[in-house]
């Protein structure tokens, strides 16, 4: 259970805070004015909304106060229904017998951190996962992933004599499937997404994964640094085109994340996943769209 209770102050009360005047603005208002108007727009975009989101939240609230919002209803719920209206629903993991997740995203969003939460969230689920270092630019990389995969008791397979990490998990196929496991999550490197030489090594590496097992992998998460704000669009964007993300985990959401770029990803059609709150391998939360709009606009 405590996936879901721990941190969830720390995890939201950022956004909440970014979102407090939006709250202020809209709460009990049935009518916008131009003033109303103003405002509502600097504290969507200061919430790190986004632009064309904001302006399409707008958009949305003035065609519903034109048609007269009903009774019961506020702009604040009709705003918060909008956004809810972005989210993904979640599909279970594959029930191949062993489910590849292909863990992807740039240096430092989280990437090693949020695989040890995940093989300590679906080991207490079950599974037997094994984690895979696909991170070959990185020294400590292997360290690091062998650090966390012997504190959640994950299975650690890397192939330090190899630069090559389409080699590295052709051999962390084979190896995780003789060790029994039920899950293989793969670390991959960060270098900037900018770089072309990192997506068409990661598609290399899907593509080999694929040869194994045609379904494989089965999915791709993207890590986004939730600090980082609406640069994560345009990652999101870079790494979608590329390699098809399946899924996305949004770190430090405990730290200066404001949250308002979350719906910008969402809207993408990306789901969101999981919710990082922490450097421990705890500090994770199930993403559940309506705990979250329901949270960050109380
Ligand atoms: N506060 C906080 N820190 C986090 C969270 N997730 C990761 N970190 C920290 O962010 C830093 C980078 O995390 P890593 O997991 O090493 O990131 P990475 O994406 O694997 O980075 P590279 O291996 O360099 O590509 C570390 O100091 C982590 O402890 C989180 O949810 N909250």
């Amino acid at each position: 259970m405590h996936w879901f209770t721990k941190n969830t102050d720390r995890v939201y009360a950022k956004t909440k805070r970014a979102m407090s005047r939006v709250v202020g603005i809209l709460k009990g208002k049935k009518r916008l004015d131009e003033a109303t108007l103003s405002s509502l727009k600097s504290a969507l975009i200061d919430a790190d909304l986004g632009l064309s989101l904001t302006d399409e939240a707008m958009a949305h609230l003035q065609t519903v106060c034109a048609q007269g919002v009903d009774e019961d209803a506020t702009l604040l719920e009709t705003l918060k229904a909008f956004l809810r209206g972005f989210f993904q629903p979640v599909k279970p993991l594959s029930e191949s017998l062993m489910p590849v997740v292909l863990v992807v995203g740039i240096n430092g969003a989280g990437k090693t951190t949020s695989i040890a939460k995940l093989a300590r969230y679906y080991g207490e689920q079950g599974h037997k996962v094994a984690l895979a270092s696909g991170d070959t630019y990185r020294a400590a990389a292997d360290e690091q992933l062998n650090y966390w995969a012997d504190a959640v008791g994950a299975v650690f397979i890397n192939r330090p004599d190899t630069q090559d990490p389409a080699a590295v998990m052709y051999d962390a196929y084979g190896t995780a499937k003789q060790a029994g496991a039920t899950l293989l999550i793969a670390d991959t490197a960060g270098r900037m997404h900018g770089q072309q030489g990192l997506m068409d090594q990661l598609k290399k590496v899907k593509r080999v994964l694929g040869k194994l097992d045609a379904k494989a992998p089965h999915e791709v998460w993207l890590v986004l640094d939730g600090s980082l704000g609406q640069s994560n669009v345009t990652q999101a964007q870079l790494f979608h085109e590329a390699l098809g993300v399946t899924g996305v985990v949004l770190t430090k959401m405990d730290g200066s994340a404001k949250g308002g770029a979350l719906f910008s990803v969402a809207k993408m059609g990306l789901p969101i996943r999981f919710l990082g709150s922490g450097e421990s391998s705890e500090d994770l939360q199930l993403f559940d769209p309506k705990v979250f709009v329901d949270e960050v606009f109380a």
